[in-house]
């Protein structure tokens, strides 16, 4: 049984008031920061320094996106200021476990991601290598997209393979989390789930963030709330 994690992602919160808007999600299991460079995405961001003060200001744990070009020369850094994970695209490195290795020397959790339309499949054996994979379920870059529910079938593969001990990891979700998607999700295996607008926006963040947390919980046999 594992505890449905709910990462808020910052790139929905006002990045003037960031010390605030990480408070505003407190009892969150990550914090989810997307840094872009546009040059992997068209889109630009933060990067290290905003990590490093973010890292000052807030106790829940990193869980940094890179969607960069050359994560082996800029992934490492997030990992020495202290991310709790590192997690870059497959798509973007031809050497992924070297990235890994050097994340994890210096001292974070190792993540893959991929986007919706790169299988799968040619990572499996190198999964052993990472701590979480990350699946994005919508085309990297912004938030506010619509859920992509056909890459589901990419996370209920390493569930199976996680179920039956042949790899030991985390599979985490990233795009159009939301109330009306987060089961569909939990069923097909995700331990973690990203959400931006669906916790940005909302009235109350903390309270959206418990209530997607029971919705995965309700919604998956593999899934219990730890208190
Ligand atoms: O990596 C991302 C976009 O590239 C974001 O983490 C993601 O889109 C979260 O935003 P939302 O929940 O609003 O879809
Ligand atoms: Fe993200």
């Amino acid at each position: 049984m594992a505890h449905p994690m709910i990462a808020p992602s910052i790139l929905s919160a006002d990045f003037a008031r960031l010390a605030d808007e990480a408070a505003a999600v407190a009892g969150s299991d990550w914090l989810h920061v997307d840094v872009m460079d546009a040059h992997f995405v068209p889109n630009l961001t933060l990067g290290l320094p905003v990590v490093q003060s973010l890292l000052k200001a807030t106790d829940i744990p990193l869980d940094c996106h890179l969607m960069i070009d050359n994560p082996g020369r800029w992934a490492p850094p997030y990992a020495e200021a202290g991310a709790h994970n590192v997690t870059f695209h497959a798509e973007a490195t031809d050497d992924p476990i070297a990235v890994a290795r050097d994340i994890r020397a210096a001292g974070a959790k190792a993540g893959l991601s991929v986007k919706p339309g790169t299988p799968i499949e040619p990572y499996l054996e190198i999964l052993k290598e990472f701590d979480t994979l990350l699946v994005m379920s919508v085309e990297p870059g912004f938030g506010g997209q619509s859920f992509m529910p056909e890459v589901l079938s990419k996370a209920a593969a390493v569930r199976k393979l996680v179920d039956s001990g042949e790899l030991t990891l985390l599979v985490e979700i990233d795009g159009g989390i939301n109330v009306d998607t987060v089961e569909a999700a939990a069923e097909a295996g995700v331990d973690c789930f990203v959400a931006g607008s669906a916790v940005y926006g909302a009235a109350d963040p903390a309270a959206a963030v418990r209530g997607l947390r029971a919705q995965a919980a309700a919604a998956s046999p593999h899934l219990t709330i730890v208190q």
